[in-house]
C-alpha cells in the first residue's frame, strides 16, 4: 500500500508560530486564520442553526433542480432538507465551538508516569475542497504533567476536529493543539492515517493510497519514546 508521510512538527516550530494563536480556537479568533485555524468568518455563529438549515435546503435544493433532479419524487423531495440537517447537525457540528467537548480531568493519584495510548479511533470527517469523506484512524497519546483524562474525550476531541470541512495537516494539528491545552503538557503525540474519497472515488481515482501525518511534541521527539508509541499503534494497512 501506499502511503504519502507529511510530518507536521516544522509548521508547528513555536518559532515560527505565536502561541496565543494556536490557542485561540475561539469564535472571532479563527478568522484570523493562522495556519492551524479553520477559515471561518468573524459572523460565523451570528444565524441560529435553524436558519442556517433552512438557507442551505433552499440552496441544495437549487443545485437538484439545476441538475435537472425531480424534486417531486417521493425519494428526492426530503433530500435537501436532509442534507442541510446533516450539515448543521451532523458532519459540520464541530464548526461550532458551542459543540466543543467538555472535558473532565482528574488528578492522577495512580502516579501513572508511562504514556497513554488511545488507538485505532475511527473518525469520519471531510474533505474541504471536494466535501467527500476523509475516514480513518487517529491514534493520541501523552504523558501525563499531574493529571489524567478520561479516555472516551479523547476519542471525542477527535470527533469534534473531525466534523469539520478539513486538510488532515489541519486535523492532526488542531487535535494535537488542544490535546496540548487541556493536559497542559507539549508530551503528546497524534497519528492519523486515512483516505480521501477525493483521492479514491473520483480524480486520480487511487483506491490504495492512504494518507499519514504526524504530531510529536515534547518527550515525543525522543527516538525511544516515538518508537514505542508506533510500536503500539502499529499501523494497519487496510483501514
Ligand atoms: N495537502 C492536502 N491536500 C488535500 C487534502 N485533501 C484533498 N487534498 C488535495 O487538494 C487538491 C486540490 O487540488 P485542485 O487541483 O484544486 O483540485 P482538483 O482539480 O479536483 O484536483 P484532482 O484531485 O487532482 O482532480 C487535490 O490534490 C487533493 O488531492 C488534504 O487533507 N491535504
Ligand atoms: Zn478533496
Amino acid at each position: 500500500m501506499k502511503q504519502k508521510e507529511i510530518t507536521l512538527n516544522s509548521l508547528l516550530n513555536e518559532d515560527t508560530i505565536d502561541l496565543n494563536m494556536l490557542n485561540s480556537e475561539e469564535v472571532g479568533n479563527d478568522h484570523l486564520a493562522t495556519s492551524m485555524n479553520t477559515p471561518l468568518r468573524a459572523d460565523a455563529f451570528e444565524m441560529d442553526d435553524e436558519t442556517k438549515i433552512q438557507k442551505i435546503e433552499q440552496h441544495f435544493q437549487s443545485i437538484m433542480e439545476i441538475m435537472g433532479l425531480d424534486l417531486t419524487d417521493d425519494s428526492l423531495k426530503g433530500t435537501p432538507h436532509r442534507v442541510a440537517k446533516m450539515y448543521i447537525k451532523e458532519i459540520f457540528s464541530g464548526l461550532n465551538p458551542a459543540n466543543k467537548p467538555k472535558i473532565a480531568l482528574f488528578d492522577n493519584k495512580y502516579k501513572y508516569n508511562q504514556m497513554l495510548v488511545e488507538k485505532d479511533i475511527t473518525f469520519y470527517s471531510n474533505c474541504e475542497h471536494h466535501f467527500v469523506p476523509i475516514f480513518g484512524k487517529a491514534h493520541l497519546a501523552y504523558i501525563s504533567s499531574g493529571k489524567v483524562i478520561g479516555l472516551s474525550k479523547l476519542n471525542r476531541i477527535v470527533q469534534y476536529f473531525a466534523k469539520r470541512p478539513q486538510v488532515q495537516e489541519r486535523l492532526t494539528v488542531q487535535i494535537a493543539t488542544e490535546l496540548k491545552k487541556v493536559l497542559n503538557t507539549e508530551d503528546v503525540a497524534v497519528v492519523i492515517d486515512a483516505k480521501h474519497l477525493c483521492v479514491s472515488s473520483r480524480g486520480i481515482q487511487d483506491t490504495n493510497a492512504s494518507t499519514v501525518t504526524s504530531f510529536y511534541g515534547g518527550k515525543f521527539q525522543n527516538a525511544g519514546v516515538k518508537e514505542e508509541f508506533l510500536q503500539y499503534i502499529q499501523l494497519k494497512t487496510e483501514l
